[in-house]
């Protein structure tokens, strides 16, 4: 069974159909790429897996169970997980807290009562520093964890944003666009990184990206969008040689 089903998703904005009968699945423990030119609706599919867009038309399983229309906080505490375009890192908070939040939406203890300092979370609080410093050191950055989050590197505050969204211990990670920005060493890293989060996680994967070295390098399987349609699915390889994928960016 495949961990996340996407079946006729669609989605409009006024009279613009943004995502048009989208139909594809990610089984468990691969890396799955959306590609498409500039404005194909890869981040309006991501909105609408992770519940930030409620859909128009389609339906989401995780886990065999229907998501669709769920709130964000609710897909996430299921254990889908996600990055964003934009880093989002706060500002003033070490890199270990920043890792530290990410957990927090599913500890028990909350946000809040962490902040309250309530003597009664004290254990889990320990115990989520513990896995954050886990998450630093599996990509490489624990010895940052006592610095400014916002004043890191652009690579490395990509890097912490990973281990943020790993703290959620998702089953799925969502990455939009994860090279954005980054120099080619940086994007190298990156994608070692996302490699290691599968091997060694055995998180599955799906990620929009424009840079294709990276995609081909990583993925198991590619969805190609263009205005909104899905007109290819399949091996890296084949996709380089997929005609009509060709078309559409040598078009653009
Ligand atoms: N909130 C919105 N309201 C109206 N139109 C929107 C909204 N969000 C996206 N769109 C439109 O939907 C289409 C798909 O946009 P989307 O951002 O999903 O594309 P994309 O493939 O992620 O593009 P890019 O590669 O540039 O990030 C575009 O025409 C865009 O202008």
């Amino acid at each position: 069974m495949a961990l996340l089903d996407v079946a006729h998703l669609g989605k409009t904005f006024g009279g613009l159909q943004a995502v048009s009968d989208v139909s594809f699945t990610v089984d468990s423990k691969k890396i799955k790429a959306v590609i498409g030119p500039n404005g194909a609706g890869k981040t309006t599919l991501f909105n609408l897996i992770t519940g930030t867009l409620a859909p128009s038309a389609g339906s989401v399983q995780f886990n065999g169970r229907d998501i669709t229309g769920w709130k964000p906080h609710r897909i996430a505490a299921r254990g889908v997980a996600r990055t964003f375009q934009n880093i989002k890192l706060f500002a003033g908070m070490s890199v270990l807290e920043n890792v530290m939040v990410g957990r927090h939406v599913r500890s028990h203890g909350g946000f809040l009562a962490s902040m309250l300092r309530l003597p009664w979370i004290g254990a889990e609080e320990r115990t989520i520093r513990r896995d954050a410093m886990e998450r630093l050191e599996l990509l490489g950055i624990d010895h940052l964890a006592e610095a400014d989050a916002t004043s890191l590197a652009f690579g490395q505050q990509r890097a912490v944003e990973l281990a943020r969204a790993l703290a959620l211990e998702p089953e799925l990670l969502l990455l939009d666009e994860p090279a954005a920005g980054l120099n080619i060493y940086e994007t190298a890293e990156i994608g070692r990184l996302i490699a290691s989060i599968r091997a060694e996680l055995g998180i599955t994967v799906l990620l929009v990206e424009h840079d294709m070295s990276l995609v081909m390098d990583i993925s198991d399987e590619i969805v190609v969008l263009s205005f909104g349609k899905k007109i290819a699915e399949d091996v890296p390889e084949a996709i380089q040689r997929n005609d009509e994928v060709i078309k559409v960016y040598l078009g653009e």
